[in-house]
This record gives structure tokens, C-alpha cells and sequence, in this order.
């Protein structure tokens, strides 16, 4: 899939947030979106993820067959959004069985995110940390191409950050897309950076 934004403007509260954001996504393109507290960076995530109408501008997406966007993507916003009194497990089964397009199993995405030994534990008993992972291997248990990350390394500790990293470039490789905000380097490969200002200033990294 290709995904296209164009002049793209949101308002909140009446106000105007950001406006003229444009940018375009080929398969294995990665778009960091920066911006001080407030810039918008959630909000141009939740436009994305068909939550919020913007105030101007469209999304546009290719070459995705039959799927709409919103079947198209993951959104794992700020809140993790997972149910506290169910174990990891049954939130990975519950999250697959509501996106549909099955991938891993959810024992083997707990594995790949390393938490195998948090399957049968309730969510309510795991740290913000082991939380944020939950919330995180539900990537994996449906396939989506696009991928929305609200400040997804938030409460991860170094190696969990990295096992992050891996699984987006893995992703990557296999021609899916990501859009993360992040005030913290993440470090990927050729990832373009577009940063929500008064004006939004789109950049390539190396
Ligand atoms: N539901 C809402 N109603 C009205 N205003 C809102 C709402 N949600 C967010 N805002 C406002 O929209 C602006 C952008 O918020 P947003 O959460 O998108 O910023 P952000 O760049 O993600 O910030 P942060 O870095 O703190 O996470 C802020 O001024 C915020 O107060």
C-alpha cells in the first residue's frame, strides 16, 4: 500500500493545531513526526486512524485492493487499551479476534516481544513497562501494513526498546509502513522526519 497526505490541517477546541501537513508513504517507509508538547503529533495520528475528521487536507491511499484504511492499519495510541482483568494472552486473542487478518499466535507475539511467561497473567498484575508490550504485541497477532505508534517506546527499558526497533524494521522489510511520534531517538534505518511546528517541515534522515 501507499499512503498520501495532503494539506492536511486539525482543529481542536476551535482551534487551529497544525495545517499544511503533506507527505507520502511508499511500502517500507518510515515516518517519524516530532514536535514540542501540544504540536499535534497524536492528533495527525488519530486523523490517520479515522478518529478525528481533519479540518482540511485528505488521506489518500493506493494500491491496498479491496481495504479501507482503517482496515488497512494498527493505531497503538497513547493508552494502552487493554482490558486489565483479562490475562495477556486472552487480550492478544481478544485483539486478533476484533481486527481479524490473523498473524502470530498470541504465545509466539508474546515471545517475540519478551514476555512469553506473561501469557496466563492478568493484565492489572504487569508492570507499565510489560503493559506498553502487551499493547505492542498486538502487531503482531493481526497483519496491517500500516502501522500508527503514538510515543510507542514510552515506559520500555533499553533492550525492550531495541526488541521494538527490530520488530518495525522487520515490518519495514516486509513492505509494511510506520508513522511514529517519538520525542525519543528511535533509530531507524533512512526514516523521514516531519516535524509539527506553525509550519511543518518534512526532512529526509539518513
Ligand atoms: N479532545 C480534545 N479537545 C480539545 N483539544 C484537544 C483535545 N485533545 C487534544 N487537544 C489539544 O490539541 C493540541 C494537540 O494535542 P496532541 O495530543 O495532538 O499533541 P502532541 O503533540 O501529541 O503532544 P504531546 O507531545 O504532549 O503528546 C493540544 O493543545 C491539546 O490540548
Amino acid at each position: 500500500m501507499r499512503l498520501s497526505v495532503e494539506n492536511l490541517a486539525c482543529e481542536r477546541g476551535e482551534r487551529r493545531i497544525f495545517e499544511g501537513v503533506s507527505f507520502t508513504l511508499e511500502p517500507g517507509d518510515a515516518l517519524m513526526v516530532r514536535g514540542r508538547n501540544g504540536a499535534g503529533k497524536s492528533s495527525l495520528l488519530e486523523i490517520l486512524a479515522g478518529r478525528l475528521i481533519p479540518a482540511a487536507g485528505r488521506v489518500l491511499l493506493r494500491d491496498a485492493g479491496e481495504r479501507s484504511l482503517p482496515e488497512c492499519l494498527h493505531y497503538v495510541g497513547h493508552r494502552d487499551a487493554l482490558k486489565a482483568a483479562l490475562t495477556a494472552g486472552e487480550n492478544l486473542v481478544f485483539a486478533r479476534d476484533f481486527l481479524g487478518d490473523p498473524a502470530l499466535a498470541p504465545p509466539e507475539a508474546l515471545a517475540a516481544i519478551g514476555l512469553a511467561h506473561a501469557l496466563h497473567l492478568p493484565v492489572a498484575y504487569l508492570s507499565a513497562g510489560q503493559r506498553r508490550r502487551v499493547a505492542l504485541a498486538r502487531l503482531l497477532v493481526a497483519e496491517r501494513p500500516l502501522w500508527l505508534l503514538d510515543e510507542p517506546s514510552t515506559a520500555l527499558d533499553s533492550a525492550s526498546q531495541e526488541i521494538l526497533r527490530l520488530l518495525i524494521e522487520a515490518h519495514r522489510e516486509a513492505g509494511g509502513i510506520v508513522i511514529a511520534t517519538t520525542h525519543a531517538p528511535l533509530a531507524l534505518a533512512g526514516a523521514q522526519e516531519l516535524t509539527i511546528e506553525r509550519t511543518p517541515v518534512l526532512e529526509a534522515t539518513s
